[in-house]
This record gives structure tokens, C-alpha cells and sequence, in this order.
């Protein structure tokens, strides 16, 4: 029997713990049962299509046999469905539901799950307690931190809250039916993890690619737990990204823009926040930081195989427009998280709006 690990988010009264384990999911009413809570609310679970075939009977039964009683709602899949009209229609079947204020709102499924079921619960009766059950390697990322929310056709996750789940229980089981899109786009966050933080994970990375995208338990439970473990403390830091959390957004400010001007879902997340770590890598050497960054920031996505490049197609004032929206951006300045070592970033609030359009044309040309 494989051990689960635990980690702990470390914000005062609002702490809790990451489980990180191995069929896990068929525990779920257990785990509900040791965070106390009780048998008498209904507990809604939303997941997607493409995972309630494979995981939503398991943690149903598992409710179930625990004495609760359960409602259920099933998204389409994909980001389209991070939207205000989703939230409407899943806030419709908690009140036919009757999910009360002691009742708890389960995201069964990957970061667009956990975005959207989370800003439920963080919405619905004012807020209302809430679980995050990841099954995307994304989610290692998404499932942590407290960050919830929809999209506008504008702007990314323009519409959301803090609100921390009480727990996350991250069972890498379900990480076996994963595509092999989805698996490079999940392992973008960690790369991103290691170069915000972390050379040695970086240089673990290097090695274990290809363990990872062939999704080897052990070498996934491994990055996972290291990814869980840089976000947790830089979250414990800056719950409210006044300022050391932003260097989570390594990547997103040219990423969300793409993802936002290609029409969500065209690019997966991982995919444009991969071009979006060479577009920052870019930057970092027209600061006058060492080549090796861009060099070997683009080595590494590329032998996860993602994407590295800008498709020609892509419109470069729709992207300037889109990332004028940046929730990093005060008073008209451009804030950008630029690595200046690998393992190492900083937030420079200086960076010259012709750079950023000169990088994003430069992003087209790169191979
Ligand atoms: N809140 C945060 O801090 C945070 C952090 C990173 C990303 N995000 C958000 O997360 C979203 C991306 O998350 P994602 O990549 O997990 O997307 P996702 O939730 O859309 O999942 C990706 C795809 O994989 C499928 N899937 C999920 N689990 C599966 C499984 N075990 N087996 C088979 N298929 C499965 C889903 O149906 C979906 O089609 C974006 O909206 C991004 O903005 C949020
Ligand atoms: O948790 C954070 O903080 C992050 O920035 C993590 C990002 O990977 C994630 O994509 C997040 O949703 C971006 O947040 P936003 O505030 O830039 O929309
Ligand atoms: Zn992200």
C-alpha cells in the first residue's frame, strides 16, 4: 500500500491540508467525515463530462455510504464552460438541490472545474464551504491557493474571489486516463513551479520528463508534491497577491492574453503559458539577464513538448489589447514576472510597452 503524503497551506485560521495519494477518491466520504461535516446538508458535487464516466459513481458511493446525501452537476468540459452562464445554471441545481449554509460544494475534476465549482462556493448563499478533488496534473496548481473564477470573453478569470478549500484530495490514480495534451499541458505549471523557485526541481525536471509524460506514479506524486509545496508557501505569504504571489503568473500575462484572443479552449492553458515563459524568457534577456535563462527555459518546455512558438495567424494588437486587461497592470504600467536566473524571478513594473510588442512578434518567429 502506497503512503499519502500531506502538505499543509499554512494561512492562520484558514489552513488546510493537501492529500497526495493513491485511490484515494474511493475515500472520499471518510475524508469529508474526518473534516467535520455533517450528514445532514447536501453536498454537491460538479465535475465535467469527459470525467463523471470515469470518477463520479466512485465518489458518489462513497458519500453515500457515508450518510450523505448527494446532488450532482454535470459541465460540459473544456474552459467555454468557466463562464457566468455556467455558474447560473449549477446555482439552480444547488437550490432545487437544497444546499443549505453547512452544505459543501466538491470540484470532482481539473482547473476549470475547480475555478468555476469554487466561485459557487464562494458565491452562493454568500459563501458556503468547499472541496477540491484535482484530477489533472494542472491541477496541482489550480486546486491550491484560493484563487476562483469565470471568464469574460475580455479577459481571463476577470470574475472570481479568494476562497480557500478546506482540503484538496489529490489522488494520482486518476492522472492514468489523462491525454497526452492535456498530461503536457498540466506539466507546463510545474515547469513554471521550478523556474519561479527552484533550480534543483528544475534540474529534476530536465531528468524526469519523460517519466512524466508517460505518467510514472512515482516521479508524478514526486512533482506534484514539489509544485503543491512551492505554491503553498508562496500563497502562505501573499494570500491576496499584493505582491510575492504574482510571481505565479510566470508566463500568464502574454499566456492569458493568447488564450483570450484565440477564443478559450483554442490553446490550453499549459499551452500558452508555455509560449508565454519564452515570451518572459525573451524579456528577461532585453533586461540584460543571461541568455541561458531563454536558452534553457525553452530546451525544457520544448522536451515536454509544448509549445514554444506564436502560430503566424495570431492578431499582435489583439494581444496588446488583451493584455492591457492584466490584473497585474496599476495605473496603465505594464508588470511583468521576469526570471532573472533559472529558479529565480522578480516583478519589474518597468518594462517598455514596445519590448513586450517586439517579443510578441518575436514569439512568431521562434521554432
Ligand atoms: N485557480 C488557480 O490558481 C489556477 C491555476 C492554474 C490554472 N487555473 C485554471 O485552470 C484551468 C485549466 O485547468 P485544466 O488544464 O485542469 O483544465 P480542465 O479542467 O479543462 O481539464 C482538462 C481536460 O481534461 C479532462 N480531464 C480532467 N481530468 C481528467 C481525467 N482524470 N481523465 C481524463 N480526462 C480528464 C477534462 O474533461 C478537460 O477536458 C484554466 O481555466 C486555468 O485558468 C487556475
Ligand atoms: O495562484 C496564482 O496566484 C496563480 O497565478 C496561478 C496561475 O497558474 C493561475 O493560472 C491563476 O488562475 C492566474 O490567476 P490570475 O489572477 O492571473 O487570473
Ligand atoms: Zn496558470
Amino acid at each position: 500500500m502506497s503512503q499519502t503524503v500531506e502538505l499543509k497551506v499554512d494561512l492562520g485560521e484558514r489552513s488546510y491540508p493537501i492529500y497526495i495519494g493513491e485511490n484515494l477518491i474511493g475515500d472520499t466520504g471518510a475524508y469529508l467525515n474526518k473534516h467535520g461535516f455533517k450528514t445532514g446538508s447536501p453536498i454537491l458535487i460538479v465535475t465535467d463530462e469527459t470525467i463523471a464516466p470515469y470518477y463520479l459513481d466512485t465518489v458518489v458511493n462513497s458519500l453515500r455510504s457515508a450518510g450523505y446525501t448527494v446532488v450532482t452537476h454535470i459541465v460540459p468540459a473544456g474552459e467555454q464552460t468557466k463562464s457566468l452562464s455556467m455558474l447560473e445554471a449549477i446555482v439552480t441545481t444547488a437550490l432545487t438541490g437544497n444546499l443549505d449554509r453547512n452544505s459543501a460544494v466538491i470540484a470532482l475534476g481539473g482547473g476549470v472545474i475547480g475555478d468555476l465549482a469554487g466561485f459557487v462556493a464562494a458565491t452562493y448563499m454568500r459563501g458556503i464551504r468547499f472541496i477540491q478533488i484535482p484530477t489533472t496534473i494542472l491541477a496541482h496548481d489550480s486546486s491550491v491557493g484560493g484563487k476562483v473564477a469565470v471568464n469574460h470573453k475580455l479577459a481571463k478569470n476577470i470574475i472570481g474571489a479568494f476562497h480557500q478549500p478546506d482540503y484538496v484530495l489529490y489522488d494520482v490514480t486518476t492522472l492514468r486516463t489523462l491525454s497526452p495534451r492535456e498530461v503536457r499541458s498540466g506539466l507546463a505549471e510545474m515547469v513554471k513551479h521550478g523556474l519561479i523557485w527552484d533550480e534543483a526541481f528544475v534540474d529534476w525536471l530536465e531528468e524526469s520528463a519523460s517519466k512524466l509524460l508517460n505518467l510514472d506514479l512515482d516521479a508524478l506524486k514526486y512533482g506534484i508534491h514539489q509544485g503543491c509545496r512551492i505554491k503553498s508557501v508562496v500563497v502562505a505569504e501573499d494570500e491576496r497577491e499584493n505582491d510575492l504571489r504574482a510571481i505565479l503568473n510566470l508566463g500568464h500575462t502574454i499566456g492569458h492574453a493568447l488564450e483570450a484572443v484565440a477564443g478559450y479552449g483554442e490553446l490550453l492553458h499549459g499551452e500558452a503559458i508555455a509560449i508565454g515563459m519564452v515570451g518572459a524568457s525573451l524579456l528577461a534577456q532585453k533586461l540584460g539577464y543571461s541568455s541561458d535563462i531563454y536558452t534553457r527555459t525553452k530546451a525544457l518546455l520544448q522536451k515536454f513538448e509544448l509549445p514554444v512558438s506564436l502560430p503566424k495567424h495570431y492578431d499582435v494588437d489583439a494581444i496588446m489589447e488583451a493584455m492591457s486587461h492584466d490584473k497585474k497592470f496599476k495605473e496603465g504600467k505594464m508588470v511583468f514576472v521576469i526570471p532573472t536566473a533559472i529558479g529565480k524571478v522578480e516583478i519589474n513594473r518597468n518594462v517598455p510597452a514596445e519590448w513586450v510588442r517586439e517579443t510578441v512578434e518575436q514569439l512568431k518567429g521562434e521554432a
